[in-house]
C-alpha cells in the first residue's frame, strides 16, 4: 500500500517518528517527509540515515502555513506532532491548546485541502477520563478529528485515529529513571505502590498504526489490547534485572496524576467492535438532529466495565522482566552496567 506513496510524519524527529520512518524507509515508499519545529534533531537524523527518500520540513503544527507547505503531494499522514508532557501542560494548559487542538485542526484542514488520502492522529490513554490539561487536549483533538472525519467524502480523505498508553522507556519516562537510579546508587522513588501503567513497546505502537491504517474506517478510534503492571512491580522487576539493592522511596502522587489509566471509556466500551488484539471504537455517525432517532436509555452503560489498567492482564515480576528484556535499550544498559561492575571488579 505504501509503494510509490508520500508519507508525511509530523513530529516526525520524536521516537514514534522515528520508528516509523525506520520500518519504512526500506520499502517501496517514494517519499517519508519529516515535518518538526526542531532543526538540530532534522540535522541529526538526515546525517545519521543519509536517504534520498527522507525529506525534512521544518515547520509548527501551530502555523498553518507551515504544515499547507509540507502538504503538497501527500498520500498518508501520520499526525504525531503533540505537547505530551503531564507537567509542563498542567502549568501551560494554553501551550496544549495550540499544539494538541489547533494544530490537529491545522493538520486536517490542510490534509483535506491538499486530497490527502489518509489521515491517522495519534492520541493517548490520557485523553480517556482525561484530569489534567495533557490528556483534556489530547480529548478535545480526538474529538475534532472525529468531527471532521463526518464533513469530509472517506474516499477523499480517510480521517481516523489510534489511542495507546505510556510506550515504555520513551524519553523522560519512568523506565529510564529507573535504570539511572540503580545505577547511580539512589533510592527508586515510587509515587505510589499500587498505581498501574499500560506497558507497550514503541514497536507496538507502530503496528497499531499499521494496523489502524489497514482497518479503520472514518472516525474511528482504534485500541490495542495491552497488559500493565503497578509501578513497585516494575521497580522490582528492574532491581531484579540489575541484580541491585537499591532502597525504594515513596514520594507520593505527582500533579495531574491518576491510579490507573483507561484506554476505553465505559460508553466507548459498549460500541466498541473487538477485533482480537485491538478494538475499534466507531464515531457516532449521527448528525444533529438527534429528534429524528428513537433513543433508549442505554441499560448496558450501567453494567458494563471500561477498560483500563487495573483491570486489563496485570503482569508479575518475571512476566515484566521479560516484557522489558524485549526492549534493545534495557537489553544494553543491563549489558553495560554487568560490564561496568566487571571492569571495576578487575580494577580493585
Ligand atoms: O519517579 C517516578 C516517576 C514516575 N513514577 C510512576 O511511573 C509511572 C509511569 O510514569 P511516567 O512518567 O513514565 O509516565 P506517565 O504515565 O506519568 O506519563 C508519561 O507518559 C506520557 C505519555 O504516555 C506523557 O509523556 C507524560 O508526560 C509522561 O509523564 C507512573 O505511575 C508514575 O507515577 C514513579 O513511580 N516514580
Amino acid at each position: 500500500m505504501f509503494k510509490d506513496k508520500t508519507l508525511l510524519i509530523t513530529g516526525g524527529t520524536g521516537s514514534f517518528g522515528n520508528a516509523v520512518m525506520e520500518r519504512f524507509l526500506m520499502s517501496e515508499i517514494k517519499e517519508i517527509r519529516i515535518f518538526s519545529r526542531d532543526e538540530k534533531k532534522q540535522d541529526d537524523m538526515r546525517k545519521l540515515y543519509k536517504n534520498d527518500k527522507l525529506k525534512f520540513y521544518l515547520g509548527d503544527v501551530r502555523d498553518l502555513s507551515s504544515i499547507k507547505s509540507a502538504m503538497y503531494g501527500v498520500d498518508y499522514v501520520f499526525h504525531a506532532a503533540a505537547l505530551k508532557q503531564v507537567p509542563s501542560c498542567e502549568f501551560f494548559p494554553m501551550e496544549a491548546v495550540k499544539t494538541n487542538v489547533l494544530g490537529t485542526d491545522n493538520v486536517l484542514t490542510s490534509a483535506i485541502e491538499s486530497g490527502v488520502s489518509k489521515v491517522i492522529c495519534l492520541s493517548t490513554d490520557k485523553a480517556a477520563y482525561p484530569i489534567n490539561s495533557m490528556g483534556i487536549s489530547k480529548a478535545m483533538m480526538e474529538k475534532v478529528f472525529v468531527a471532521k472525519s463526518r464533513n469530509v467524502d472517506p474516499n477523499k480523505t480517510l480521517i481516523c485515529g489510534t489511542r495507546y498508553g505510556n510506550v515504555m522507556a520513551s524519553r523522560g519516562s519512568v523506565i529510564p529513571l529507573f535504570i539511572e537510579q540503580i545505577k547511580s546508587g539512589q533510592p527508586i522513588t515510587i509515587t505510589n505502590t499500587d498505581m498501574t501503567r499500560f506497558l507497550m513497546s514503541l514497536n507496538e505502537a507502530v503496528e497499531l498504526v499499521v494496523f489502524a491504517f489497514t482497518n479503520a474506517k472514518a472516525g474511528d478510534i482504534m485500541v490495542q489490547k495491552s497488559p500493565s503492571c503497578t509501578v513497585e512491580v516494575l521497580a522490582k522487576a528492574l532491581k531484579e534485572l540489575f541484580n541491585a539493592d537499591n532502597d525504594i522511596k515513596i514520594i507520593g502522587t505527582r500533579h495531574g496524576e491518576k491510579l490507573y489509566e483507561t484506554l476505553l471509556t465505559k460508553e466507548e466500551y459498549i460500541v466498541a467492535e473487538d477485533m482480537g488484539g485491538f478494538f475499534r471504537v466507531p464515531a457516532d455517525t449521527r448528525d444533529l438532529n438527534y429528534d429524528k432517532y428513537f433513543v433508549e436509555g442505554n441499560v448496558k452503560l450501567s453494567e458494563e466495565l471500561e477498560y483500563n489498567s487495573h483491570n486489563t492482564e496485570i503482569l508479575n515480576i518475571d512476566e515484566v522482566k521479560k516484557k522489558l528484556m524485549t526492549l534493545e535499550y534495557v537489553r544494553n544498559e543491563v549489558k553495560s552496567f554487568y560490564g561496568s561492575r566487571e571492569a571495576a571488579a578487575t580494577a580493585e
